[in-house]
C-alpha cells in the first residue's frame, strides 16, 4: 500500500505506541510520529511490521480533541482518508473528521478492529480463550460445581447435602448430622458452590469463639476461601477509618460473643448487606415465646435481613422442643409459624414417611395410596401427578419426586432440615466403655453429710448438679488447707492410667475449667508428665496453642486436658482414647464430649475411660447414660425426650445418690422408653429425615461421577497452557507433583495465587489429601479461575489468522471462525446468572455465509491448522478486508438466531423455575395464614424483574480467527 503524508498507521508489534502519522518517506523508508510517546519510527517500505489503519460506517472513533464520531461514510482523497458521520456531542450530522485528526492514543478492543489494525494474538492463544470461555460458562452450569474442587475426601451424604443446598436461591437449612459427620465440611461446600455459581459474595460465619481459627483454617485449606477474623480490635481499629468496617472484606468470621455484645457492632453487621449467613453450634440460640435468648434476638436480626441462612448444630434439640422450633422459624417463617402446630404434627410423621416410603419404592399406587396422599396434600388438586407416578414413562420418576417433595414441604421439616446418622452413614468406629469403678473416700463422705444439711433450701436440679462433682463440695467445706487432689482416687488412677499408656494420645475432658488446671498442675509436679490444657480462661490463640501442641506428632503432649468447651466442635480424631474425668449433666454433652474423637478420619476404635466414685451421682449418671440410654456405645438420639420424661426422679437419685431404692427399676424404665421411642422414631420422623438426607444411591453416584472428573485430562491440557501463556514456569515434581514458579516475562506482574517463591500442585485428590503442603488443582481453584478471568477480562486471544493447509480446497479459500457472548447485566441480587451465564456461540462462516460450526468441532479443526507470522497474517487480513466485513454481516444474522434461542431457553427456564416457587408459596399459604399478599407479590415481582433483564439479554463478538487455505 502506498504511503501518504498524513495517513495512520499503527504499529503490529508494540501496539501500546498508539497511531502513528506518516510525516516523512523516501524512496525506501516511511517515518512515523507516534504522537502519545513523542517519537518517531523509521521503518523500511518494504516489508514492515506496520498496518493501514482505517474505518468503517457503523465505528465510533474519537477525535484527538476527544469528542466521537459515529461514522456514516468515508471519503479518500489522494490516499488520505476522511471521515464522515454524526458527532455525539453536538449531534451534528455530516461532520468530517480527517484522518489525522484522529486521537493518537487509541487503542483497539473489538476484535474485528484488532485485526484490521493487524494486531494479531498467536493462534493457541485463540484456543486457549474459547476454551477458558467454554469452561468458564460451563462452570455455572455444571451440576457439581463448586463441589469437585475441595480438598476433602468424597463422602455421600456430605456431597447429596451440599448439592441439594448448595444449587438453592438463597439457601436457608439447618445442617443437624450428629458430631463429627462434617457439617463444617458441608456449609464449606455450600458457600464455595454459591460464591462460585456468583449467587451470593458476601458471607457472615458467626461461631463460638474456640472455634474461630479452626473455621479459618478449614475454609482456607479445603476451599481456598480465604476468610477474615474479625474481633474487638480489629473492629475498632477499622472504625477510624469506616463508617461500616463490615464493608471492608467479602468474608467474615466472628464470634458469637462479638456479634451479641454490643448493639453498634449488631446495627453496622445487620446493615453491612450480607448474601449468606452461617451460624455454627446453634444449639445456643436459646427461645421461648416468653424469654428468647440474646443470643437468638441477634441473630434472628441478622437472620431477617440476609436472604441466605445456614445453621449448624448437631444437638438440634438440646434446648428442648421449643428451641428447635423457634431455630427452624428463624429460617423458615412462612412454613413454621406456629408453635403448638409443630408439636402436634410431630406426632403425625408416621403416615408421611410411609408415603414417602412408598413414592421412593417406585411400587404401583393402589387406591388406598392414593386416597392417603389425597389426604396428605389435600389442599392442591394431585390427581394429575398420581396418574403419571404410575404411568411407565419418564413422566413417572419426576411425579414422584414432585410429590415427596410436596410431602416434604407441607409436612415433616421439609426442605430446611437435614440430619444424618452415624447408623445411616455407616463406617464409623466402635465405642466401648470401661468403667473404673473407685472407692469413696471418707473425707468426701463427710463433706456430703455437711453439704446435705446445708443444701437442703436448694432447689433439687442445683442439689443434683452440686453432687455431680464432689471435689468442689469437699473444697467448699474445707476451704485451701487440703487438697481434693491428695486423696481423691481418680488422680492416682489417672496418673497411672498415663504412665501405662505413654504412646497413646489421651484426651480427658472434665466439666470445670478449675479441675482442668488443678489436674495438669498435680501431673506435672506428681510425675512430670506435661498435659496441655484447654479452658475458657485462655485466650484463644492460646486454645489454639494447646490444640496444636496436642494434635502435634513429634514432641507433641499425650495429654489435653480441656474443660466442657474443648467439647465443642474440635477436631481431635488422632486420638482414641477419652478419659471422662466426670460426666456432664447433659446426654447432649456426653455425645459432644464423645465427639472430638469419634469423627470422620477416625481410624481406631474408640475407648471410652470413665473414673468414677462408688455411691455418688457419678455412679448413678454412668449407668442412666450407659443402662438407660446406651449413650456411650451408640449415639443416643432420644436423650433428651426421656431426660426430660424422667427428670423429677432422676434429679433426686442424684441429690441423694446413696438412697437407691427402686433405681434398678427406674434404670429398667429408662431403657424401655428409650427402645420404644428410638423405635418410633425410626419409623416415623428420623426415618423421612434420613431419606431426606443421605440422599441413598443417588448420592453414591454423585460420588462416582465426581471421582470421574478426578484428573481430567482436559483440565490437565488447558491448566498446562493456560501457565504457560500466563508465563508460570512448570517443574515435574516426583509423584504427580508439580512445582510453579513465576517467570521474568509474566503476562502480569503479580498473578493472583503465585507466591514469588512457588508452590506445589497435583490434580490428584488422593495426594492433596496427604500433602498438606500441596495445592489441589481443579476447575474451581483460584488460581485457574484468576487465569481464566486474566485472559478473558482482557483481549487475549480475541483475533487471529491461521493457515489450513488442505488440497482438497482451493488456495485462499477464507473461513471466518467467530465466537460471540451472549449476557445480559442485571442487578446482582436477581443473580441472573442460574438462568443465562455468559455463554459463547461458536460460528464457522464460509465467504458465502454458510454456517459450518456444526459439521466442523472446535478441536479437530484446530488441530489441523498452522499459525501464520504477524506480518504475514496482517497482509492476508488487508487482502480481503471487504470480504471479512460482508461476512461479518452475515454472522450477525445467523448469531441473532442462536442467541435469541438461548435467551428464549433462559426465559422459559426462569418463569417455569419462579412460578414454581410462588406455586408452593402459594400452596403454603393455604395451610398457613400467615404468609401475606406481599410477600407472594414480592415473588412475582422478582419474576417480572428477571424476565425483564433477559429481554434485554444482548451478545457481542468476542473473538475472530481468519482462516485461509493453502497448500504448501
Ligand atoms: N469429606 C471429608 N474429607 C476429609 N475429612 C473430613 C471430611 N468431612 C469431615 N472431615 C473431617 O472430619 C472431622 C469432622 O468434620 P466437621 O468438623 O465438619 O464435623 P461437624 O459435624 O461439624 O462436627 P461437630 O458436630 O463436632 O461440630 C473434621 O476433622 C473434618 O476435617
Amino acid at each position: 500500500m502506498p504511503f501518504t503524508l498524513g495517513q495512520r498507521w499503527i504499529s503490529d508489534t508494540e501496539s501500546d505506541l498508539g497511531l502513528g502519522t506518516v510525516v516523512a518517506q523516501d524512496a525506501r523508508t516511511v517515518t512515523l510520529l507516534f504522537p502519545a510517546i513523542g517519537e518517531n519510527r523509521l521503518y523500511a517500505k518494504a516489508d514492515s511490521p506496520i498496518t493501514r489503519v482505517m474505518f468503517n460506517p457503523g465505528d465510533t472513533i474519537t477525535s484527538h480533541e476527544g469528542w466521537q464520531l459515529l461514522v456514516d461514510s468515508v471519503k479518500e482523497e489522494n490516499g488520505v482518508l476522511t471521515y464522515i458521520g454524526r458527532r455525539l456531542d453536538t449531534d451534528e450530522e455530516n461532520s468530517p473528521l480527517r484522518e489525522v485528526m484522529l486521537d493518537s492514543k487509541l487503542t483497539f478492543s473489538k476484535p474485528q478492529d484488532r485485526l484490521f489494525a493487524g494486531q494479531l494474538d498467536r493462534m493457541d492463544r485463540f484456543s486457549l480463550r474459547y476454551r477458558a470461555r467454554k469452561y468458564q460458562s460451563e462452570q455455572y452450569r455444571m451440576p457439581w460445581s463448586g463441589l469437585t474442587g475441595i480438598r476433602a475426601s468424597l463422602i455421600p451424604h456430605q456431597l447429596h447435602i451440599a448439592n441439594e443446598v448448595g444449587h438453592r436461591h438463597a439457601p436457608r437449612v439447618l445442617l443437624a448430622d450428629e458430631v463429627g459427620l462434617g457439617k463444617t465440611i458441608e456449609a464449606g461446600m455450600i458457600i464455595h458452590q454459591q460464591l462460585l455459581a456468583g449467587r451470593v459474595e458476601r458471607v457472615l460465619i458467626v461461631v463460638p469463639e474456640t472455634l474461630q481459627h479452626q473455621w479459618l483454617v478449614e475454609m482456607l485449606r479445603r476451599f481456598n476461601l480465604h476468610f477474615s477474623l474479625f474481633d474487638e480490635e480489629r473492629y475498632a481499629e477499622s472504625r477510624q477509618d469506616f463508617d461500616n468496617p463490615f464493608e471492608t472484606e467479602q468474608l467474615v468470621i466472628c464470634s458469637l460473643n462479638f456479634v451479641c455484645q454490643s448493639k453498634q457492632r449488631l446495627n453496622d453487621l445487620v446493615e453491612a448487606n450480607w448474601d449468606l449467613l452461617v451460624v455454627d453450634e446453634a444449639h445456643h440460640l436459646a427461645w421461648s415465646e416468653e424469654a428468647p435468648s440474646r443470643n437468638y434476638l441477634a441473630i434472628e436480626q441478622l437472620a431477617q435481613h440476609t436472604p441466605g441462612v445456614l445453621l449448624l448444630t448437631a444437638t438440634p434439640e438440646q434446648l428442648g422442643q421449643e428451641s428447635h422450633f423457634a431455630r427452624l422459624r428463624l429460617l423458615d417463617p412462612d412454613r413454621f409459624h406456629d408453635y403448638q402446630e409443630f408439636v402436634d404434627e410431630q406426632q403425625k410423621y408416621r403416615p408421611v414417611a410411609d408415603a414417602v416410603s412408598l413414592l421412593v419404592s417406585g411400587e404401583k399406587l393402589d387406591d388406598q395410596a392414593k386416597n392417603s396422599l389425597s389426604e396428605l396434600i389435600n389442599e392442591q388438586d394431585i390427581e394429575p401427578l398420581l396418574k403419571a407416578a404410575n404411568l411407565d414413562s419418564e413422566e413417572n420418576e419426576s411425579a414422584r419426586t414432585e410429590l415427596v417433595n410436596m410431602l416434604m414441604d407441607r409436612h415433616g421439616t421439609s426442605r430446611v432440615l437435614f440430619r444424618n446418622t452415624r447408623m445411616g452413614v455407616k463406617g464409623f468406629p466402635i465405642r466401648y466403655l470401661h468403667q473404673i469403678k473407685l472407692p469413696l473416700p471418707t473425707q468426701y463422705q463427710t463433706a456430703f453429710k455437711v453439704a446435705k444439711i446445708m443444701n437442703g433450701k436448694k432447689p433439687i436440679d442445683t442439689q443434683a448438679h452440686d453432687m455431680l462433682y464432689p471435689e468442689k463440695i469437699f473444697q467448699n467445706f474445707e476451704g485451701d488447707s487440703v487438697s481434693w487432689l491428695n486423696f481423691d482416687p481418680r488422680v492416682e488412677w489417672l496418673m497411672e492410667y498415663l504412665k501405662q499408656n505413654r504412646n497413646e494420645k489421651i484426651l480427658v475432658i472434665c466439666a470445670q475449667a478449675a479441675t482442668a488446671l488443678q489436674l495438669e498442675q498435680t501431673l506435672r509436679e506428681r510425675e512430670g508428665i506435661h498435659a496441655a490444657v484447654f479452658h475458657e480462661g485462655l485466650s484463644i490463640i492460646e486454645r489454639d496453642r494447646a490444640a496444636a501442641w496436642f494434635a502435634a506428632e513429634e514432641n507433641g503432649a499425650q495429654v489435653l486436658l480441656c474443660s466442657e468447651i474443648g467439647s465443642e466442635g474440635r477436631n481431635f480424631q488422632f486420638a482414641s482414647r477419652l478419659v471422662m474425668f466426670d460426666l456432664p449433666f447433659n446426654p447432649d454433652l456426653l455425645e459432644q464430649r464423645i465427639g472430638r474423637l469419634d469423627r470422620i478420619g477416625q481410624t481406631r476404635d474408640i475407648q471410652i475411660i470413665v473414673p468414677y466414685l462408688e455411691n455418688t451421682a457419678q455412679a448413678i449418671l454412668i449407668r442412666w447414660f450407659h443402662e438407660g440410654l446406651d449413650a456411650f456405645e451408640h449415639t443416643c438420639p432420644t436423650g433428651r425426650p426421656v431426660y426430660d420424661a424422667v427428670h423429677d426422679e432422676l434429679m433426686a437419685y442424684l441429690a441423694e445418690p446413696a438412697e437407691q431404692t427402686g433405681f434398678d427399676d427406674f434404670i429398667q424404665r429408662c431403657r424401655t422408653k428409650h427402645l420404644s421411642l428410638k423405635t418410633q422414631l425410626e419409623n416415623g420422623r428420623d426415618r423421612l429425615l434420613e431419606m431426606n438426607s443421605n440422599g441413598g444411591e443417588r448420592a453414591q453416584a454423585l460420588v462416582q461421577s465426581i471421582a470421574e472428573q478426578d484428573n481430567n485430562v482436559e483440565l490437565i491440557g488447558f491448566t498446562i497452557n493456560l501457565f504457560d501463556i500466563i508465563g508460570i514456569n512448570q517443574e515435574d515434581d516426583s509423584d504427580n507433583l508439580m512445582i510453579l514458579t513465576p517467570s521474568d516475562h509474566m503476562l502480569v506482574p503479580d498473578f493472583p495465587g503465585i507466591p514469588q517463591d512457588g508452590c506445589t500442585i497435583t490434580f490428584d485428590r488422593e495426594k492433596a489429601l496427604s500433602r498438606e503442603d500441596a495445592q489441589f488443582i481443579s476447575w474451581e481453584h483460584p488460581i485457574v479461575r484468576n487465569g481464566l478471568d486474566l485472559i478473558l477480562s482482557g483481549d487475549t486471544g480475541s483475533c487471529a489468522v491461521s493457515l489450513l493447509k488442505n488440497r482438497a480446497l482451493p488456495v485462499g479459500t477464507m473461513l471466518m471462525e467467530l465466537i460471540y457472548v451472549v449476557e445480559a447485566q442485571a442487578p446482582k441480587n436477581l443473580q441472573l446468572t442460574r438462568f443465562l451465564p455468559p455463554t459463547p456461540i461458536r460460528l464457522m462462516l464460509d465467504r458465502k455465509g454458510t454456517n459450518l460450526a456444526a459439521q466442523v468441532g472446535f478441536e479437530s479443526f484446530n488441530r489441523q491448522l498452522s499459525a501464520v507470522n504477524r506480518h504475514t497474517g496482517s497482509k492476508l487480513v488487508n487482502a480481503v478486508q471487504k470480504d471479512i466485513h460482508e461476512v461479518l454481516q452475515m454472522a450477525e444474522t445467523e448469531v441473532a438466531k442462536q442467541a435469541q434461542a438461548l435467551i428464549d431457553g433462559a426465559k422459559q427456564e426462569a418463569d417455569d423455575t419462579l412460578t414454581l416457587e410462588f406455586n408452593r408459596l402459594n400452596a403454603l399459604k393455604a395451610v398457613n395464614p400467615t404468609i401475606r399478599d406481599d410477600e407472594l407479590e414480592a415473588i412475582e415481582d422478582n419474576r417480572q424483574q428477571i424476565l425483564d433483564c433477559l429481554q434485554q439479554a444482548s451478545w457481542r463478538l468476542d473473538a475472530l480467527r481468519m482462516i485461509v487455505v493453502s497448500h504448501q
